[in-house]
């Protein structure tokens, strides 16, 4: 194996390889009979499972399926109900046991990566495993450092370890959870568990992390990685399980599914795979257009500087729904960020809303015009993990919510909050349950939903589908076109190329911190797209 050894704790000296060949078809991992009911919520109905040595095994299901459900009882977070049976190598082992031989074996990298984006990459895994001390007790810093370097080195992005992790791209903080995931791992035979490690990815970073992944399976070691996009299935897994509803529908090798088939056994159905973009109904682009209002300019952003930004301005018209791309580090994702006032660093440049007021806003102050942003890390900016569906929807609202004295009107809030569970469609216990009882689409709905409901003129996007399956990202389509057919301006700022196919009828790209291409209507194509993010028209 070139470039990636994925021994983790350098200091014991081990390393995990290819070790086995009589064993060689017994499975790594094999669980049957798991089941797990949350209240009136059946996540998962007599589900087995089995992990080959050295192979990637996909486990892909719509939102809602009960992938993490099956991940979470694997990792001991959840209890399964009696009846399962869990076996390592052939040996049971107690499922919601965190220790031991299931710890040694079995390494998991969660949706949420689990890190302290204010501590540095050593401070992270010195979290997961402790510090290195002297006999007197002290912190071996250096020490600490060297170690990590030496497992972060190894994925080849350049990461350094004292800097708060807040400050690196996300594929580099995804590194960091699978190598703090993988410290201390034995040579024996084991299965790394990555659960929609793509989801917060840029497309450019997803390759890298392909990569990575590719060679912690060469090294011997069995993956089992959870997702919900059929393409990523394709491109890196030997054999996939396909669940639904809480069942296992179907474990096949990759090898022998076409796309369609895939995308039937995941529907239940005869389905197309992916989505076909529609040509947009309303808004014609530019700052002329737009299905309601036309000519009525909803945003207009001039002079823009935040971060890679330099320079960057454009109108929005009422009804337009207006994509803004570029490969990573262009400056593209800053867009959206500083248009809200939600950008962390330095900003200049004037925004305005020109139906509210003809003076022009700072850059600085723009978050007093109350745009309302579905940032792209849903679980860090977009949702209060310890709030109920209903709060986290009625937040922005809780002004407009109060009785008199100050009280906040219940009824009100609840009529709300219930009009609006049924609007998107969100699949939930009801509105009191914790945000994080939801799964990730319909987290992304609630979030959607909270923006829809504070009724602005215009609504910012970021990476809107990252996370979502192919159903309710043809939802949340239906759902900003509606929305745009009303008079509403919709900023869509995405590295899917698929979302800005099937949503926008205008597109900037932005290359080097600047606006370098204007695509409208029919011309947004996926070649012209990634021809204008490359530079290669
Ligand atoms: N702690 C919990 N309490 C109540 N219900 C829960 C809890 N965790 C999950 N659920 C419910 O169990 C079902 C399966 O959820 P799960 O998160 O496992 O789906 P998923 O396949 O991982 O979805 P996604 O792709 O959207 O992340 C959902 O209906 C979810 O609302």
């Amino acid at each position: 194996m070139d470039g990636v050894a994925v021994h983790a704790d350098t200091s014991a000296g081990t390393a995990y390889g290819p070790a086995w060949t009589d064993e060689a078809d017994r499975p790594v991992l094999r669980v049957s009979g798991l089941s797990k009911r949350f209240g009136g919520t059946q996540a998962l109905k007599d589900v087995d499972l089995d992990i080959a040595p050295g192979e990637i095994h996909a486990l892909i299901g719509p939102n809602g399926s009960g992938k993490s459900t099956l991940i979470k009882i694997l990792a001991g977070y959840h209890h399964a109900e009696p009846g399962a049976v869990a076996e390592l190598d052939g040996e049971r082992f107690e499922l919601g046991q965190v220790t031991g031989s299931r710890h040694d074996r079995l390494r998991f990298v969660h949706q949420e990566l689990g890190l302290v984006e204010e501590l540095s990459a050593t401070d992270n895994l010195a979290l997961s495993r402790g510090f290195a001390r002297t006999a007197f007790g002290n912190i071996r810093w250096p020490e600490m450092e060297r170690r990590t370097a030496a497992l972060v080195e190894r994925f080849g992005l350049g990461i350094d370890v004292r800097r708060p992790l807040a400050m690196a791209t996300p594929v580099q903080r995804a590194v960091v959870a699978i190598a703090a995931a993988l410290q201390g791992w034995e040579g024996r035979r084991g299965v790394l568990v990555l659960d929609e490690p793509t989801a917060v990815l840029p497309p450019g970073e997803v390759a890298r992390l392909f990569h990575i992944v590719r060679e912690i399976r060469d090294a011997g070691a069995s993956v089992l990685y959870v997702s919900h996009r059929m393409d990523e299935i394709f491109a890196l897994a030997d054999r996939v399980t396909v669940i639904r509803g809480g069942r296992r529908i179907a474990t096949r090798p990759v090898a022998g599914l076409t796309p369609r088939a895939l995308a039937e056994l995941m529907a239940g159905q005869e389905k197309e795979t992916g989505h076909q973009s529609q040509p947009p109904t309303s808004g014609t682009g530019g700052s002329t257009g737009g299905g309601t209002g036309i000519g009525v300019a909803a945003l207009e952003v001039r002079d823009l500087w935040a971060g890679p930004l330099r320079g960057v301005g454009f109108d929005l018209a009422r009804g337009e729904r207006l994509g803004v791309t570029g490969l990573v580090g262009s400056g593209h994702e800053a867009v959206p960020y500083a248009v809200c006032g939600a950008w962390t660093g330095p900003v200049r440049g004037r925004v305005r809303i020109p139906e509210r007021s003809p003076r022009w806003v700072d850059a600085r102050n723009a978050a007093g015009l109350g745009i309302p942003l579905v940032p792209a890390d849903r679980a860090n900016e977009g949702v209060v993990g310890d709030f109920s569906v209903g709060e986290n929807l009625t937040l922005p609202l809780l002004d407009r919510l109060r009785a008199r004295l100050g009280r906040l009107h219940r009824r009100r809030e609840d009529a709300l909050t219930e009009a609006w569970i049924r609007r998107v469609e969100v699949r939930t216990a009801g509105r009191g349950a914790r945000i994080t009882t939801l799964s990730g689409g319909n987290q992304q709905k609630v979030v959607m939903a909270r923006c829809l409901a504070q009724q602005p003129p215009v609504l910012v996007l970021c990476e809107p589908t990252a996370g979502v399956d192919v159903a309710t990202r043809q939802q949340l389509y239906e759902l900003i076109g509606r929305q745009a057919d009303d008079g509403m301006g919709v900023i869509v700022s995405s590295s899917d190329t698929e979302d800005l196919l099937a949503l926008c009828t205008r597109v900037l790209v932005v290359r080097d911190g600047r606006i370098v291409r204007e695509i409208s209507g029919r011309d947004i194509t996926e070649p012209a797209l990634v021809h204008a993010m490359e530079g290669t028209e």
